[in-house]
């Protein structure tokens, strides 16, 4: 089985608990409460801001210049494809740019961005892409869920919807994953498990992530 396989069926806890939550049930029927989806979507413009550099850090230590540049291309048309979502949802939520910018990371977005920077200036690029992997994966496959499920019509959320149904993304986190698996394929057994490691950590944060914004998550002291 390969790497992907293994790691992705440690992460079944964590992908079924995604699929439960009221934050992702409600994007399904569109119910979801207007100020749980700014306080989201401002924190996940912070989170992109972030991720982007995690991923120019990726691509600066990719092992050939193929993959290198590769990578750079894929990622860089994620990021393009999400943040003409974000800006989408900023108009049409009445969310200003100086409010975004005046906005601090909250505690959940703070912490899984740190992981993903601290692993990608101190890990290999294996271990690296391992960590970002979940970020792309478990969108893609939330994303197709709820498509093939969503009540589309009228449905205030549809484009974010679409977005990660589309076939586009799907292939970006298809190479992704070949990526993974081909680094898993040469990595060292300690190599390996600290790519399991960062995969398993990244999912958590995932979940955390949707949840932190459910409850509106602040500061608990300023
Ligand atoms: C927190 C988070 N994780 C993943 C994605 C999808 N790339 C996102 N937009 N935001």
């Amino acid at each position: 089985m390969n790497f992907s396989a293994q790691v992705w069926n440690k992460i079944d806890n964590i992908y079924n608990s995604i699929l439960i939550m009221p934050f992702v049930q409600e994007l399904k029927s569109g119910l979801l409460k207007r100020e749980i989806f700014q306080h989201y979507m401002i924190q996940d413009a912070i989170y992109l801001g972030e991720f982007a550099r995690v991923l120019a850090i990726i691509s600066a230590k990719a092992p050939e210049p193929d993959l290198q540049l590769q990578f750079a291309n894929n990622v860089r048309e994620a990021i393009i494809v999400e943040r003409s979502l974000h800006e989408n949802f900023f108009a049409k939520f009445g969310i200003t740019i100086d409010h975004a910018l005046a906005t601090e990371p909250s505690p959940t977005c703070l912490n899984y961005t740190n992981f993903l920077i601290a692993t990608a200036y101190r890990d290999s690029f294996a271990v690296t892409v391992a960590a970002v992997l979940p970020c792309f994966w478990i969108y893609s496959e939330v994303g197709k869920h709820i498509y093939q499920t969503a009540k589309i019509d009228n449905n205030p959320y549809q484009k974010w919807i679409e977005t990660y149904a589309d076939p586009d993304f799907e292939a970006s986190v298809n190479y992704i994953i070949q990526v993974v698996d081909q680094q898993a394929k040469i990595a060292s057994v300690q190599e390996l498990k600290l790519m399991e490691q960062a995969f398993y950590r990244a999912s958590q944060f995932e979940w955390m992530f949707w949840h932190s914004s459910e409850q509106l998550e602040t500061w608990s002291i300023k």
